[in-house]
């Protein structure tokens, strides 16, 4: 399986079956073993990864972290020394890897996009009426389509989680494929909300419907609703995405967002990936951490390995 993303050109732009169609699919999936799930979960968290294999696994939490910062204050200002830290998060040590990409609101895509020139890191916008998802169809495209326009080279949409817990399938399912549309050459990550979705039977339905109308990455969440990026929800998304390609033969990647704070997180999430879905899944191609507050941790503990002590949190920039 190929490190580069690709955009999936083969997005159905007819649910077979229709709603009922889309239905009889999800929920003939097989159920989520609740207990099964979380068991393995908390199993997986308890690996414990030192020395060496902890120093690499830190600065591959960096390169995937998708550097986050989604507020109504945001500034031109804050965007900008956000990304001035994406590209070198520790600029008095180079070796440090830049992250995966910069994720704004959609208005502050241009301004990303000017601040991180050709370094390489992704501008990922938010959009569709996020978080909540609730605006008309048009005014999701447009939203869209604005961000693309103004550079953006991933696109994080939100589900319509009414229409999801109400059975509409097929609207949701229409949505992700217009949206995908919309993209572009851009990428699609499609947020589930898992936090609102109830069951884990409806995060492994969610991630099948996603993937199936195009989605290029699916995201556990917006990083505004509590529970967010449990380790469960995210087992379950790295088994329905290895499981979806073993099936369709086409590679879709995980994003994990949302409360997401320590290297403890960080690196209890690559176990996750590299037991479930595994290791073709371990590149920032293919699996991103959406965190809006995690790179400082990580830079702190890879300066704890590298030198022997604790730098404290005021040596970096506030991320
Ligand atoms: O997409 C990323 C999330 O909004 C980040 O959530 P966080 O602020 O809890 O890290």
């Amino acid at each position: 399986m190929s490190d580069a993303w690709e955009v999936s050109t083969e997005t159905l732009t007819d649910a077979p079956g229709g709603n009922a169609g889309l239905r009889a699919f999800l929920h003939g999936l097989p159920g989520v073993d609740q207990v099964g799930a979380e068991e393995r979960a908390a199993r997986l968290a308890t690996r414990s990864i030192k020395t060496t294999a902890k120093a690499e696994a830190i600065d591959l939490a960096i390169s995937m972290v998708d550097l986050t910062t989604l507020e109504g204050a945001d500034t031109p200002g804050k965007v900008r020394a956000l990304c001035a830290k994406a590209m070198h998060p520790d600029p008095a040590d180079p070796s440090v890897p830049k992250v995966a990409a910069v994720c704004v609101y959609s208005d502050m895509v241009a301004v990303a996009v000017g601040a991180l020139g050709a370094s390489g890191i992704g501008v990922a916008s938010v959009a569709t009426a996020f978080p909540s998802g609730r605006a008309p169809l048009e005014a999701k495209l447009a939203d869209t389509r604005a961000a693309v326009a103004a550079g953006a080279t991933e696109i994080d949409m939100v589900i319509d989680r009414g229409a999801f817990l109400s059975g509409d399938y097929l609207k949701v399912y229409e949505e992700i494929v217009e949206t995908k549309r919309a993209c572009g050459g851009a990428h699609l990550k499609v947020i589930l909300e898992t936090g609102e979705l109830v069951t884990y039977d409806n995060v492994r339905r969610a991630s099948w419907l996603a993937m199936r109308a195009g989605a290029d990455f699916i995201k556990t969440s917006t990083g505004k609703v509590s529970p967010a990026a449990t380790p469960p929800v995210t087992l379950i998304m790295l088994e329905a995405v290895r499981d979806f390609r073993a099936e369709t033969g086409r590679q879709v990647g995980v994003k994990p967002a949302g409360g997401i704070r320590t290297t403890k997180d960080a690196i209890k999430n690559l176990v996750l990936v590299n037991e479930t879905a595994g290791p073709d899944w371990l590149t920032p191609a293919w699996f991103r951490l959406g965190a809006s507050s995690l790179l400082n941790d990580l830079l702190m503990q890879r300066q704890k390995l590298t030198t022997g002590v604790y730098a404290g949190p005021d040596y970096f920039t506030l991320d």
